[in-house]
């Protein structure tokens, strides 16, 4: 078996473990409260909205930051014993997905003829503080076949993320379909994307957009049941690459980009971090579901 599913095994586990603690536990390291700029902890199912009208999201999860893991820079990193008796494993299941984000940035930046130093790959340099996380997730089983869709319609707001899991129930929507305001037709244009033990589904996340001035397209997805079916308990783990907090998200120089139409002003990683998280918790006053979806006008 390749090392990185080996190794998503053994995180398999310590999820089961980390899940199971009781909520007394759990909550003592709510994701809100120990970290500033939600980066490390834990979040109850249901603090999220996953539609307009607020219904409330079906999972639990549990954030470990790339820093911590590595102990790099100053990041506060209070973590529970099942974390701390696995840290080989994380740093091993981490130190892999890297090397793998390390060859598709190149692999891009070569492809879109990037200027040295411009690179993908040089706005991710792991040697230095990063904003990347290990997010590990518990979708909880709900019995209502055509019950609530458990994980809120979005894009990722890093540069890559690598899903690993083997329960079905993550959907994408193709890029090339837009929603016309009013009409829900969406519904019928998501897709299923198979789980195969020993791949990863590699999404591109919305700074990779914001740097290539929309010729990179981050992928939008959520989670929901099988069609006719339950949504089943369900594990799966997510890797996060961000781009160093504070590079800017502005276009990148390359023949096959075109440059923005106007100067606009360019956020950081870490503004645009800030945004997207108050979207997730609904906070639309920052742009709402435009922020929560990577641009694209819909929110089912
Ligand atoms: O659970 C999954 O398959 C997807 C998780 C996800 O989209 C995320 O954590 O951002
Ligand atoms: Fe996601």
């Amino acid at each position: 078996m390749v090392p990185v599913w080996s190794n998503a095994a053994k995180v398999f586990n310590i999820s089961e473990n980390l899940f199971a603690y009781d909520d007394a536990l759990k909550n003592a390291f709510d994701g809100d409260k120990i970290s500033k700029g939600k980066v490390n902890g834990y979040k109850p199912k249901g603090r999220n909205i996953v539609d307009k009208s607020g219904t409330r999201d079906g999972f639990e999860s549990w954030v470990l930051p790339g820093d911590g893991i590595f102990q790099l820079g100053d990041v506060m990193f209070p973590h529970p014993p099942v974390v701390a008796a696995s840290m080989g494993t994380l740093r091993a299941l981490v130190s892999h997905l890297r090397f793998a984000a390390d060859s598709i940035f190149k692999s891009l930046s070569t492809s879109l003829k990037l200027k040295p130093g411009q690179g993908f790959e040089d706005f991710h340099n792991t040697a230095r503080p990063m904003p990347d996380v290990l997010r590990l997730l518990k979708y909880h089983a709900d019995p209502r076949v055509g019950g609530a869709i458990p994980q809120t319609p979005h894009t990722d707001l890093g540069s890559l993320t690598f899903v690993l899991c083997t329960t079905p129930g993550l959907q994408v929507l193709s890029a090339n379909v837009q929603s016309e305001s009013g009409v829900p037709r969406t519904e019928f244009c998501w897709q299923y994307v198979e789980p195969r033990e020993g791949c990863a589904v590699v999404n591109l996340g919305d700074c990779m957009t914001k740097m290539t001035n929309g010729l990179l397209k981050s992928a939008l997805h959520r989670v929901g049941p099988l069609p006719g079916n339950p949504m089943p308990e369900r594990y799966s783990l997510a890797y996060l690459m961000r781009p160093e907090g504070t590079t800017l998200l502005r276009t990148l120089d390359s023949p096959l980009i075109h440059p923005p139409a106007a100067e606009g002003t360019s956020v950081t990683c870490n503004e645009w971090m800030q945004n997207k998280f108050q979207a997730v918790r609904g906070n639309q006053h920052t742009g709402g579901d435009h922020v929560l979806t990577g641009g694209r006008s819909l929110m089912t």
